[in-house]
């Protein structure tokens, strides 16, 4: 693996179709900086959850992909996903897909820390990270089924605190969230990226990119429409889709 290769995410020329021939991306190009917080915003349908999950080589069911380059860490991770994907930690959009509703959380992340070595990490240690999410730690006795997507999402970002991967994929971590909430997940997702931590950070809503991102990639309908800087805390885009988007945000602001 390659260390020092400056793009964590390297994605040059890919294509997938559905196995009834519908494109989720017609040519997605991206680079992700080693160490950024980069953002990805894009109107429903156009393929950003797809590549979330295709990050970790997770593809739709009988779909067909085709590309010059999907390197992640320096290597082309579908001939060689196992390399790289414990340098990797996704929190889905639906985090109901990371856990088992009728088993206890305490077990599950349990099971986690033992599936990830991480055989130092005491429970203390993980309540003092509930506290700093606001995850109550009652909930550590509880089914998955009886917490909230939004809480699933916090604890899940817990494991990523303990895990601390080279590369951490948000999907929507904010979406239904109430100010403080988010705000709590903003500041954790700022104190890995400080770490060291590349984070790859899915939304659709332009304000949350603008306030945590170095740089966006703006996705429509499979494609990559424009990738832009931030500087204190605005966008420009160039693009008269990414002139549209921000308007429109604006709108809510
Ligand atoms: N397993 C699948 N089989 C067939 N089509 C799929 C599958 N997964 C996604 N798609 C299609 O791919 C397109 C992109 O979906 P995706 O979920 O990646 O979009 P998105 O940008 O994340 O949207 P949203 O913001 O609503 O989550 C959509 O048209 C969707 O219907």
């Amino acid at each position: 693996m390659d260390s020092t290769n400056e793009y964590h995410i390297q994605i040059q020329n890919a294509s997938l179709q559905t196995n009834e021939g519908h494109s989720i991306w017609k040519s997605l190009n991206l680079k992700i900086n080693k160490g950024t917080i980069h953002g990805i915003i894009g109107e429903s349908g156009s393929g950003k959850s797809t590549l979330a999950l295709a990050l970790f080589s997770i593809l739709p069911t009988g779909s067909k992909l085709a590309y010059d380059l999907f390197s992640v860490l320096g290597e082309d991770i579908f001939p060689n996903q196992n390399t790289v994907k414990k340098d990797l930690f996704l929190v889905p959009q639906n985090p109901n897909l990371a856990f088992h509703p009728y088993r206890t959380m305490k077990s599950q992340i349990q099971d986690f820390l033992r599936l990830s070595q991480l055989f130092h990490v005491t429970e203390e240690m993980v309540f003092s990270l509930f506290d700093q999410l606001s995850i109550p730690r009652g909930h550590w006795k509880q089914y998955a089924k009886n917490l909230s997507g939004g809480e699933k999402q916090r604890i899940l970002l817990t494991l990523a605190f303990l895990r601390h991967p080279k590369i951490l994929i948000l999907d929507e971590p904010t979406t239904g969230l109430d100010a403080f909430s988010e705000k709590i997940v903003l500041e954790t997702i700022q104190k890995l990226a400080k770490s060291g931590v590349t984070v790859v950070f899915i939304t659709h809503e332009l304000r949350i990119v603008a306030s945590l991102a170095s740089e966006v990639t703006i996705m429509k309908e499979g494609e990559v429409v424009e990738t832009l800087p931030i500087y204190n805390q605005q966008l420009e885009p160039n693009s008269e889709y990414g002139k549209q988007l921000k308007e429109a945000s604006n709108l809510f602001l």
